[in-house]
């Protein structure tokens, strides 16, 4: 554990005060939801709630809108992506979004991810923290130029999506006996954007230093735990690009990558401990108040 990057990520917690109003906490989008994946979206939004955000966005065809409002009362949910104006919808939003995750359950259809583009565009020139997870992933192995360099991105690439990303930025096949130096190359090649390489051990990258997030989790890999992680992701990096707290040695974006890499193993850890066998991702979300209260409030 990352002694130093864990007492840094307890300064950027805002405090829980009555001089407040709603929404100053995070609004944050997340782009994805379409006819296969529901649950991806669903994770990312209710995980941002979760870990401390007032608003929750999904911006998701509109098939999928119904089908993810009936999971909770708690979204906002906008059956936007596969309208005829997706890019000028999602951009009434933008203004008032703190951060944006663009991927879980996007799906890879050729409209959408050119929507997704054009979201991610509009994003960048305002200057909004965005993760990038999931189909997002494969958008920019197809176009790494859509992120490139964009310093407030966070790419949080599974092993089969990071490798096909150092694919397409090196153009030849990944030596996978070291993981640090890969990471690290791709995040060099990607203009020094934050990179999280999701694994046993979470290796977090902005090119030039490496966090690792070794946590336990648990021998518990069922789907959408990589949606929890991007989704608390929004709101850390939202956290951590406004606190007045500054670091020299970690990033505002590290920081907030090394705290959803310990939330995410943590809850697992935590569902796992009740759960077993059956943990599902559902269960990971309902430890997220204790394994937060437990690495970040103690
Ligand atoms: N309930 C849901 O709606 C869920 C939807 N999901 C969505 O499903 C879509 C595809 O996501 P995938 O994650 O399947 O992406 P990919 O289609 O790129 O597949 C990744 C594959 O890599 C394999 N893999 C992972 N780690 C590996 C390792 N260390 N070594 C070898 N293989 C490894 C996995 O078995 C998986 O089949 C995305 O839109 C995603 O958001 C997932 O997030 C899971 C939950
Ligand atoms: N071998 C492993 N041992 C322990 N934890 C792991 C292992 N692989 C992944 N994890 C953890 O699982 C979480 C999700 O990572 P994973 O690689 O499953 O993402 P993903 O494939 O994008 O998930 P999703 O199903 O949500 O799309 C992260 O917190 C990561 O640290
Ligand atoms: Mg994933």
């Amino acid at each position: 554990m990352d002694e130093e990057a864990l007492s840094l990520m307890k300064t950027i917690v805002p405090a829980l005060t009555s001089k407040k109003h709603k929404g100053q906490d995070g609004r944050i989008g997340i782009l994805g939801g379409c006819q296969e994946y529901t649950g991806a979206p669903y994770f990312a939004a209710i995980a941002a709630l979760k870990v401390g955000a007032d608003l929750s966005h999904v911006f998701c065809t509109r098939d999928a809108a119904t089908v993810i409002k009936s999971y909770s009362p708690e979204l906002i949910v906008h059956p936007v992506l596969d309208g005829p104006n997706a890019v000028e919808e999602m951009d009434k939003w933008l203004p008032r979004l703190h951060s944006l995750v663009v991927g879980p359950g996007l799906g890879r259809d050729e409209a959408l991810l050119k929507t997704a583009k054009e979201v991610i565009e509009k994003s960048k020139a305002r200057d909004i923290p965005i993760v990038i997870d999931a189909d997002g992933l494969w958008l920019v192995a197809q176009q790494p130029s859509v992120i490139q360099g964009y310093q407030k991105a966070i790419l949080t690439p599974n092993f089969m999506e990071f490798t096909r990303l150092y694919e397409a930025l090196h153009h030849e096949p990944m030596d996978s006996s070291d993981p640090r130096r890969s990471v690290m190359q791709l995040s060099a090649a990607l203009g020094n954007l934050t990179v999280v390489l999701k694994g046993e051990q979470d290796l977090i990258t902005d090119g030039r230093k490496v966090l690792s997030c070794n946590l336990r989790g648990s021998g518990r890999r069922c789907g959408g735990q990589g949606d929890l992680l991007s989704g608390s992701l929004g709101v850390l990096a939202h956290w951590a690009f406004t606190s007045t707290a500054h670091s020299k040695s970690v990033s505002p974006s590290m920081l907030a990558a090394f705290g959803a890499c310990s939330l995410t193993k943590q809850c697992n850890s935590q569902a796992f401990q009740q759960h077993g066998r059956s943990t599902t991702t559902s269960d990971m979300i309902q430890e997220i108040g204790s394994a937060f209260k437990k690495l970040f409030e103690s």
